[in-house]
């Protein structure tokens, strides 16, 4: 049986009203954020974030890291790398939401991801 997670803890909250200004949606628009430490050695595989997310706002903390893309094309994957750095965000939205896949190699350096996300079903 699935609960509701608990609320967004307080200190999260000026962060998220930024990153839905660049988002230009109500910061409440933002129903999850999800922290990961990347600790040297640590990464994250390839994916797609889940169908039921709509935008996803990630604020990039501590190393400047590799963030690969790719979509796969007929003759193989085309790819693309973005490097984000500290202290800055990015969004995923359209194609590199919908489309590509991303991930992040094992860092060297101690890296933080906030990442918050809208929903395309409200209930959810
Ligand atoms: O660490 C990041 O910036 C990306 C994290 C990620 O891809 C995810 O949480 O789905
Ligand atoms: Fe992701």
């Amino acid at each position: 049986m699935l609960e509701p997670a608990a609320p967004i803890p307080d200190v999260l909250l000026p962060l998220r009203a930024k990153v839905a200004a660049l988002a230009g949606r109500d910061p409440e628009a933002f129903r999850q954020a999800l922290a990961i430490e990347y600790a040297p050695g640590a990464g994250i595989g390839w994916h797609r974030d889940r169908p039921q997310c709509e935008i996803v706002a990630g604020v990039s903390l501590g190393s400047s890291c590799p963030f690969r893309f790719r979509r796969r094309r007929d003759e193989g994957f085309e790819r693309a790398t973005l490097r984000p750095a500290p202290r800055s965000a990015y969004l995923l939205t359209g194609p590199s939401r919908e489309t590509w896949e991303h991930s992040i190699p094992p860092v060297e350096v101690l890296r933080y991801s906030v990442t918050f996300r809208t929903f395309r079903d409200a209930q959810v």
